[in-house]
């Protein structure tokens, strides 16, 4: 193994694995990889689509998918892709507008990904999602093995939210959520987050006092006072969102760049080290079914109160199942499988899990020694970095 390259961060590779290292730390595999490409990166400022820069992007990842990376991407454009094709009547609803251009604008788009790829000798495969589809476990599993079946065989899985029937409450806050959720859906490694700046900054990126933050890790500061709360020109979360996301996915163990995808040879930079971006680093790699809970919370069906030894246990360095004994009420209508939300005895939210039994079991065992735990550790997420 030979270091290719060292900057902040410095690359190793063998034949088959190629192992990212940051600042002399444990090297990390970069073997599965979720790439998320924001509207502002594939449009002009015109609001023309940049044919030139997704072809660019395109011939990026097809070299990462030589050297055997399994590469997702995550795409959005189709609103932008649909409002330079179809003119509306200005009166027409802006909900409706929105569903109509993303509706026409996602053919484009996808049509645009299949054409380069195959040129480039790649199948690719279209995945359109709404929140419900991370709602339950089962429904869950099935995206993952779908997404799993495509990259065995090779085909790049091109997803974006399902604009026509995410509306209101169903949307994802925006596809910065869905790349963060697929992320930890498939255990991917590495989360590149593309947009048209370099990262995050300590202020307005284009003011002449503001610095790019090169590296976050779980002792930096917080981060939230220092992004705006405007947003690109066809961006819809803001830098807020890819923040958010960027924490909680390097908090489950993946690693996360912050880049821009509007640079030439983006993604190669990354790979060698030479990217000037903000990186965050990754604590320990969380179990499957805890990086589903983190991103639960959402989707909770009932909601348990817990008693400060409850409390106690669960925060110690024992590993340690929620028992009935220390649940002093519970709300809502959950069945086993459903998401519980736990909170301790003051209201404060600390964390998520699986129920094992539905209410009427939980009826029977509450305040009761020796009963099944109503959520087993390993599907118990707590909050201690979001
Ligand atoms: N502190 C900050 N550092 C970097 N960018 C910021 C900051 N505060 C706000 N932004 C804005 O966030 C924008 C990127 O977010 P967004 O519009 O959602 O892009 P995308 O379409 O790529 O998802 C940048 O163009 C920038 O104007
Ligand atoms: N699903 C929408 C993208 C919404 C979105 O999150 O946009 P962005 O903030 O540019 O990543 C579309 O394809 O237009």
């Amino acid at each position: 193994m030979n270091p290719l390259n060292t900057g902040n961060f410095s690359v190793f590779s063998t034949e088959r694995l190629i192992l990212l290292n940051f600042n002399n730390q444990t090297a990390i595999p970069l073997q599965t990889c979720v790439i998320k490409i924001g509207s502002n990166v594939i449009t002009q400022e015109s609001g023309m689509p940049d044919f030139l820069r997704i072809k660019s992007l395109c011939v990026q990842v097809a070299s990462l998918k030589n050297k055997g990376i399994r590469v997702i991407l995550v795409t959005s454009g189709a609103v932008a892709f649909g409002r330079k094709n179809l003119k509306l009547p200005e009166k027409t609803n802006p909900v409706l507008k929105k569903q109509i251009w993303a509706a026409n604008g996602q053919i484009a788009l996808i049509n645009t990904y299949q054409n380069l790829f195959a040129d480039l000798g790649f199948a690719i495969a279209q995945i359109l999602v709404t929140k419900e589809d991370f709602r339950d476990r089962k429904h869950y599993l099935n995206m993952k093995n779908c997404i799993e079946g495509l990259l065995s065989q090779g085909i790049i899985p091109v997803i974006n939210e399902n604009d026509t029937v995410a509306i209101t409450e169903l949307m994802f806050t925006d596809n910065d959520e869905l790349a963060s959720l697929t992320a930890a859906m498939i255990n991917a490694d590495t989360l590149i987050l593309l947009t048209n700046v370099d990262g995050i900054y300590t202020g307005p990126p284009d003011h002449p006092d503001s610095e790019l933050i090169h590296h976050v890790d779980s002792k930096s500061l917080d981060l939230s006072q220092y992004i705006q709360a405007g947003k690109s020109s066809f961006g819809r979360g803001g830098m807020l969102t890819k923040l958010n996301m960027a924490k909680k996915s390097a908090n489950l163990g993946i690693r996360v760049f912050i880049a821009n995808g509007k640079k030439e040879g983006v993604l190669d930079d990354i790979l060698d080290g030479n990217a000037i971006c903000t990186h965050f680093e990754p604590s320990p790699v969380k179990h499957s079914p805890k990086k589903w809970l983190a991103h639960g919370e959402q989707y909770y069906k009932g909601e348990i109160k817990i008693n400060e030894g409850a409390k106690k246990a669960l925060f110690s360095q024992k590993i340690s199942s929620l028992l009935p004994v220390g649940v002093i009420s519970f709300s809502g209508d959950f069945e086993k499988g459903d998401i519980l939300r736990i909170i301790d005895e003051a209201g404060n939210r600390i964390g998520l899990g699986r129920a094992e039994y539905g209410i009427k079991s939980l009826t029977e065992k509450i305040g009761l020694k020796n009963q099944k735990p109503i959520i087993h550790y390993d599907y118990l997420y707590l909050f201690t970095h979001d």
